[in-house]
C-alpha cells in the first residue's frame, strides 16, 4: 500500500471506521436494519443472542451426544458452508471411517446443500443398509438448518430423508431457524421438535459463531467454548480507529485498495492444508454475498466486488499457479497457513545431489512461501494470515476476523455489506417454473 493511495482513502476509513462503530454500539447496519454479528463473541455470556432455555438445550445435547450414532446437518449456504469448515478442520476426511468405538461420538454427514438427487439417494441408501446391519437400533439425529425455513435444497433434503430413515430408525429432528417465522419453524412447533435459532440480527453467512455452529460443535465434540473465546480475543485485537492497530481494517483497506486502485477483480483464497480447504468455501460466501454489490448506498451504480476463487495450496499450485503467476495482474492470493501442525512426517526427500530427511509439513510451507515470493517476482500481490496452529480458538478468531474485514471494507466500499438482492432474481425465476411444473404447465 502506498502513502498516497491511503491518504485519498482517509475519509473511506473514517466511513468504515464511523460504520462498524455504529454497528458495534447500535446493532444497526447502513440502511438501519439489525446488524449483531459484533455480539457473537459474547454469545454465550449475554442473553441478547441465546437465551437460557437454549443454553439448557445445548447441555443437554452436548452430554448426550456419545449416545447418537449419526448427526445429518442438512442446510446449504451460511446454513452449511460454516459447520462443512469445522468439520474439516477438526474431523477431517476418515472421521466416518473410524470405528465407532475409537470415535465415541456420532458419524457426521451433509445432506441439503446440493439439489442433487444422486449423492441424497447414495447416503440415504448407505443409511438404510447401516441399520439393517446394525444389531441395535440406530440413533439418528437430522439436524435441519435454515434461517428462512423455506429453503428449497434442506428442505427437500428433509422431506426425502426424514420419512425413509423414521421408517428404520430412531430419528431425532432438531431444528435451527428463525425464532418467529418460517415453514421449519411451524412444522417443528407443531411436532414438539428440539429447536434453536438462528437469532435475528446474524444473517446466514455470519451464522458459524451462532447457534447454527454451536449445536453443531456439541454433537461432534468440537469445543465451541474455546470457538467462541478465540472471536472474542478477536473482536477485542481489532477495536483501533487507526488502521496501523487493527489488523481487521488493515486487511480491509488493503483489498479495499487492491480494488479500486490496483486493477483487482478476483481474489484467490488459498489456504494450506486439507483442514483448511472448506474455510475457504466458507469465506466464499462471506465475500461474495456481503461485497458483490451492484450500487452504493447513494444508488450509484459501481458493481463492487472481486471475484472470489477458493483454492488450495499445496494441491493447486500444480494446477492454478500458471494463471496466477501469469494471467492477468487483477488478482490478489490471500494465503492462510499454520504454523505448527499436529502432525509431524519425515520423509525422505532428495533435491539434485543433496539427501536427506524433511518433514512433510516443512514442505507445505516451503511451498506456500515460494508461491509467495514467485508472485512478489512478478509485481503480484498476495497477504498472509499466518494461524498458530488450528485449534477452536484459532478457528474462532479466524472466522470472526473474516467478518469483522467484510463489515470494515462495506463501509469503505461504501456499501451495503448486510443484504443479498442479488440473489432473488433467479430465485424469482425458478420459483415460478417449479410452480407452472406442479401445476401442470
Ligand atoms: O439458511 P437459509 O435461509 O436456508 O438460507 C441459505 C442460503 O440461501 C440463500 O440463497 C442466501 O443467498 C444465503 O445467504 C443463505 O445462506
Amino acid at each position: 500500500m502506498q502513502d498516497q493511495d491511503i491518504q485519498k482513502a482517509m475519509p473511506s476509513i473514517r466511513q468504515a471506521v464511523n460504520d462498524v462503530e455504529t454497528i458495534r454500539r447500535d446493532g444497526k447496519g447502513p440502511t438501519g436494519e439489525l446488524v449483531l454479528f459484533p455480539h457473537l463473541p459474547y454469545i454465550l455470556s449475554e442473553d441478547l443472542l441465546m437465551d437460557e432455555k437454549e443454553r439448557q438445550q445445548l447441555a443437554k445435547l452436548e452430554a448426550s451426544a456419545t449416545s447418537i450414532d449419526v448427526v445429518v446437518s442438512i442446510g446449504i449456504g451460511g446454513s452449511y458452508l460454516g459447520n462443512k469448515a469445522l468439520f474439516d478442520a477438526f474431523c477431517g476426511p476418515y472421521w466416518n471411517m473410524g470405528l465407532a468405538s475409537e470415535r465415541q461420538l456420532p458419524q457426521v454427514f451433509f445432506a441439503g446443500q446440493n439439489a442433487d438427487p444422486e449423492s441424497l439417494s447414495a447416503l440415504t441408501r448407505y443409511l438404510e443398509v447401516k441399520a439393517k446391519t446394525t444389531e441395535k437400533q440406530l440413533n439418528i439425529v437430522l439436524l435441519v438448518i435454515s434461517k428462512s425455513g423455506s429453503t428449497i435444497e434442506p428442505m427437500s433434503a428433509f422431506y426425502a430423508l426424514y420419512p425413509r430413515l423414521s421408517a428404520i430408525c430412531h430419528v431425532e429432528v432438531i431444528t435451527i431457524t428463525d425464532k418467529q417465522h418460517g415453514l421449519l419453524l411451524s412444522q417443528s412447533q407443531e411436532k414438539h421438535w428440539m429447536h434453536f435459532s438462528v437469532p435475528e440480527g446474524i444473517g446466514g453467512r455470519f451464522s458459524v459463531l451462532s447457534q447454527v455452529g454451536i449445536v453443531f460443535c456439541a454433537l461432534c465434540g468440537i469445543d465451541y467454548r474455546e470457538m467462541i473465546q478465540g472471536a472474542k480475543e478477536c473482536d477485542q485485537a481489532c477495536q483501533g480507529k487507526d488502521w496501523k492497530e487493527n489488523p481487521a481494517l488493515a486487511l480491509a483497506l488493503f483489498r479495499y485498495l487492491a480494488t479500486v486502485s490496483r486493477g483487482v477483480t478476483a481474489e484467490v483464497v488459498m489456504p494450506y492444508g486439507d483442514r483448511l480447504n472448506s474455510f475457504g468455501r466458507w469465506y466464499a460466501q462471506l465475500m461474495a454475498e456481503s461485497l458483490g454489490k451492484a450500487k452504493n448506498r447513494q444508488g450509484k451504480t459501481i458493481h463492487y466486488g472481486r471475484t472470489l476463487v477458493p483454492s488450495l495450496g499445496t494441491t493447486d499450485m500444480h494446477s492454478m499457479t500458471q494463471e496466477h503467476q501469469e494471467g492477468p495482474n487483477n488478482k490478489l492470493i490471500q494465503f492462510i497457513t499454520v504454523q505448527n501442525m499436529d502432525t509431524s512426517m519425515p520423509v525422505h526427500c532428495q533435491e539434485g545431489n543433496v539427501t536427506g530427511t524433511v518433514d512433510i509439513g516443512r514442505i507445505m510451507k516451503t511451498a506456500q512461501r515460494a508461491n509467495a515470493e514467485a508472485l512478489a517476482s512478478e509485481q503480484r500481490m498476495s497477504c498472509h494470515i499466518a494461524l498458530p496452529a488450528v485449534t477452536p480458538r484459532t478457528m474462532g478468531g479466524l472466522f470472526y476476523f473474516f467478518m469483522l474485514t467484510v463489515a470494515y471494507e462495506g463501509g469503505l466500499a461504501g456499501i451495503n455489506a448486510f443484504d443479498q438482492p442479488g440473489v432473488e432474481t433467479y430465485k424469482k425465476i425458478m420459483h415460478s417454473y417449479l410452480k407452472g411444473y406442479m401445476s401442470g404447465k
